[in-house]
């Protein structure tokens, strides 16, 4: 028997890795735009391969392009009183493949759905549209000024667990599908490419993006960028640190053991300060007043009684959150903001052989737009980097059997590391005084309250984590 296309979605979108609204029933989802994309692509530019033959799945049966749909999909789904919107590449094919059965939706009127980021015989149809600036439908596809884009690549999905989709083709380009729509330009994109005209460093090089009016608003769908293909990511680099220390029984301290990290921490603190200046000079610049930074700490407290009432378990430790953001309050201090990441953390940002580059200024997902661009501190920054060097020392401890022993090497190894950082942050020409300690904590345990949430609906057993902070006595 064959279903909708929305019972086939509701059905296996909850799986996604994506799916922002998990733990939570879908009381509706709808279709809202279908857009066909066509497979012989705008002016023949499609690659040859796909346009010609689709590929060659069954042996010396060539497919026919007209066998395969590709559509692309915005969806609402409803929960409760919350709507969001995503974005889907389906495909839908008479027979799968057997190697795009791990990406089948379901069997619909129209032929076996599936999801198409999956299938290298046609996600070339990006890039060829980048390339030749099409307009298809809706959808607007751009190409970065001066910047020319290879469209033979075929792709891979890279298999991190995201929030987003990032199709990788050949070795030279990244390109992320926004999963969970929202109206407006992406700050990746507005970030990325104002640092790009600055000639800085500490970015991948943007080359195209997509886009469409969403609610009314031209919305960033998709962006593309150079594959760092000679890079680790830096949460790789430092758990290899960490292990090496569990693993050295002899040394007993963090400095001793192979694999130290902190002096890779004091040049991504350096590298975090040139970012944070070329963001001042690239987007305006602001003082929040004494008054105004209380009203900022309201905010921290309205976030971690929302996560409160998600996590009840973090009501035992409100206190310890409370008295760090009533010590800001009390500060009477004004701060300095500008724009930030926004969600800097250690799998944020990746090592080549000569800088560290940071990725991702979407902010955090989930948050409102408006606030993800909004003017902050860049000690926000910082803290969500201290934050990291914390999930670093600690992830591998959970169910290791020897975590009495182990357990104060993973906090001589943050605080290692985290003073490495905040050095190489002082030394780069970052802003950070003695006064901003109390700032600090409080963006930190603001940061783990998120996290809390972030732990609860993504990986539970990873909450032991951030629900530490509000146990430890840092700061
Ligand atoms: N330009 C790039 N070059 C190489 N790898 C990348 C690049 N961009 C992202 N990645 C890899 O993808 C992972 C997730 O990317 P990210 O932009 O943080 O996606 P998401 O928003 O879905 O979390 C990174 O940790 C990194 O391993
Ligand atoms: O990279 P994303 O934009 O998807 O960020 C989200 O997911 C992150 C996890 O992948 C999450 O980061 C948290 O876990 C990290 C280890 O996996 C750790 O280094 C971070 O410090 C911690 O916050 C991030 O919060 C979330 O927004």
């Amino acid at each position: 028997m064959t279903h909708t296309l929305e019972e086939l979605l509701a059905g296996w979108i909850t799986h996604q890795r994506w799916f922002a609204g998990k733990g939570r029933a879908i009381t509706d989802l709808a279709v809202e735009a279908v857009t066909p994309l066509p497979l012989r692509g705008p002016a023949e530019s499609f690659h040859s391969d796909v346009a010609g033959s689709c590929g060659t799945t069954h042996r010396g049966r060539p497919r026919t392009h007209e066998q395969v749909e590709v559509r692309h999909i915005v969806i609402t789904v409803r929960q409760d009183t919350r709507t969001d919107r995503y974005q889907l590449l389906v495909g839908f094919r008479p027979v799968l493949p057997q190697r795009l059965l791990h990406a089948a939706i379901g069997e619909a009127a129209d032929g076996h759905a599936y999801d198409a980021v999956h299938d290298a015989d046609v996600t070339g149809l990006l890039l060829s549209s980048m390339a030749a600036e099409a307009d298809i439908g809706g959808l607007r596809f751009r190409r970065m000024p001066g910047s020319e884009i290879d469209t033979s690549l075929r792709s891979l999905v890279l298999g991190a667990e995201q929030s987003n989709t990032s199709l990788v083709f050949g070795d030279a380009y990244i390109c992320k599908l926004f999963r969970k729509i929202v109206p407006g330009v992406n700050p990746e994109l507005e970030v990325v490419s104002a640092l790009a005209e600055r000639g800085s460093p500490n970015i991948a090089r943007p080359y195209g993006w997509i886009e469409a009016d969403v609610a009314g608003q031209n919305t960033t769908l998709a962006f593309t960028q150079e594959f760092l293909r000679t890079a680790s990511d830096g949460w790789a680099l430092a758990l290899t640190s960490v292990r090496d220390l569990y693993g050295s029984l002899s040394s007993t301290a963090a400095s001793e053991a192979g694999g130290d990290f902190a002096a890779e921490s004091n040049r991504l603190g350096m590298a975090t300060a040139h970012l944070h200046k070329e963001l001042a000079a690239a987007f305006p610049t602001s003082t929040v007043e004494a008054p105004e930074v209380k009203r900022m700490v309201e905010g921290f407290r309205r976030r971690l009684e929302d996560a409160i009432s998600e996590v009840p378990q973090l009501a035992a430790h409100a206190a310890v959150a409370h008295e760090a953001f009533d010590r800001l309050a009390d500060t009477g201090r004004p701060i300095t903001v500008q724009r930030v990441h926004g969600d800097y953390h250690l799998g944020q940002v990746m090592r080549t052989p000569s800088e560290w580059v940071v990725l991702d200024f979407e902010g955090e997902p989930g948050q409102p737009l408006q606030d993800r661009r909004a003017l902050d501190s860049p000690l926000r920054d910082v803290a969500g980097m201290l934050r990291s060097f914390e999930y670093a020392s600690r992830h591998l401890l959970a169910d290791h059997p020897d975590v009495a022993r182990l357990q104060p090497r993973a906090s001589e190894w943050a605080q290692r590391n985290r003073a490495a950082f905040i050095a190489g942050y002082s030394a780069g020409g970052g802003r950070i005084h003695g006064d901003d300690a109390v700032l600090l904590r409080a963006l930190e345990l603001s940061k783990a309250a998120y996290e809390v949430v972030y732990e609860a609906r993504n990986r539970p057993a990873w909450l032991p984590i951030p629900l530490a902070a509000f146990a430890d006595p840092i700061g």
